[in-house]
């Protein structure tokens, strides 16, 4: 009586944070100070996290520091969260395309911060931070897709694994290099790996540090697709064909359905179900549903 109390207790509240936006995993009630992380991470300059918003509601977040094969300086991780806000917030938004500016996605860490921030204190404490924000880039209502040119190394690899897909260009390759560091993922890449392919396949990666390349990615189902291009402008045309494909239609039902995968994905079967009685609830008679009637539609 008093576990089952306390197990749907932790179901409404799972689902409470899944539909709030902006709530994060890590918060001071797990030790978590946020403001001292970010007064370090910011004396670590240098890059930046570009983000441009079509008209069609596809977003392009570039990771842009390409003198250091675009890793993650300490301004980066901040200017990353700031960007996820802004998505969280954009009500016209449907897809989100991230890629790495120059022809390579990202090396992850910049290693210099990584040597700084040496202490187990601000190790642990980084890497909340970032995982805090890859786990609300995870849950945006948009569907979000990792355009992986070059290398997708260390946390590199670990954030295309916040995209819901990952489409991959000839010749670049994902590697999870925390092996050779002696590390473990840290930004939630572990975790999200095993969901993606499974814990076999996930351990052979991840203890062999393996170079997965996009034939391997596509068989693990680690990858959607090897796009036919290489270049920056034509494989990112690609991606947008790509995305294009599951974004007709109006932004409030885009991002209903991803909500509802959401729960799929993250809650027990009644959470779920109650979640996705909720969100069915806000798109009934929303007007694309009365538009849709009243054209009589078939399905051919
Ligand atoms: C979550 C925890 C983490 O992410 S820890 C960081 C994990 N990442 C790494 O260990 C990546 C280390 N870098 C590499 O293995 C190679 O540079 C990779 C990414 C494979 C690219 O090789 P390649 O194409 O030959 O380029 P390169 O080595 O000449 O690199 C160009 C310049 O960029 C630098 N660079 C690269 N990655 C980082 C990084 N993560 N932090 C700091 N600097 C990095 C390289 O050192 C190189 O700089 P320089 O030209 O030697 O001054």
């Amino acid at each position: 009586m008093a576990v089952s109390f306390w197990n749907n207790l932790l179901q409404i509240t799972k689902n409470r944070v899944l539909q709030q936006r902006g709530v994060s995993l890590y918060n001071y009630t797990h030790g978590f100070e946020e403001h001292v992380i970010k007064k370090k991470l910011e004396q670590f300059a240098g890059g930046s996290i570009n983000l441009s918003k079509d008209g069609n509601g596809i977003g392009v977040l570039t990771v842009n520091n390409p003198r250091l094969m675009n890793a993650f300086t300490g301004t980066m991780m901040l200017e990353l969260q700031e960007k996820v806000t802004e998505l969280e917030n954009w009500k016209e938004g449907k897809g989100l395309i991230i890629r790495g500016a120059e022809n390579t996605f990202c090396s992850g860490s910049d290693l210099n911060v990584v040597k700084a921030l040496s202490s187990m204190q601000d190790g642990v404490n980084t890497c909340m931070f970032i995982r805090n924000t890859l786990t609300r880039l995870m849950r945006l209502p948009l569907i979000s897709v990792a355009l992986v040119q070059g290398k997708a190394v260390g946390g590199g690899a670990e954030l295309t694994t916040a995209c819901d897909f990952r489409l991959m260009t000839p010749g670049s390759e994902i590697r999870f290099v925390h092996k050779e560091i002696g590390l473990v993922p840290g930004w939630g890449g572990a975790t999200r790996l095993v969901q993606l392919i499974g814990s076999g396949n996930a351990l052979k990666l991840l203890s062999g540090a393996l170079k997965v390349d996009p034939e391997r990615a596509v068989s693990l189902r680690l990858a959607e697709e090897i796009l036919p291009s290489s270049d920056e402008t034509g494989s990112l045309e690609e991606a947008c064909t790509w995305l294009n494909q599951y974004t007709k239609g109006p932004a409030e039902v885009i991002q209903a359905m991803k909500k509802v995968v959401i729960a799929g994905r993250e809650l027990h079967l009644e959470a779920a179900l109650r979640e996705e009685k909720d969100i069915f609830g806000t798109v009934w008679g929303g007007p694309a549903h009365v538009q849709a009637l009243a054209q009589r539609p078939k399905h051919k």
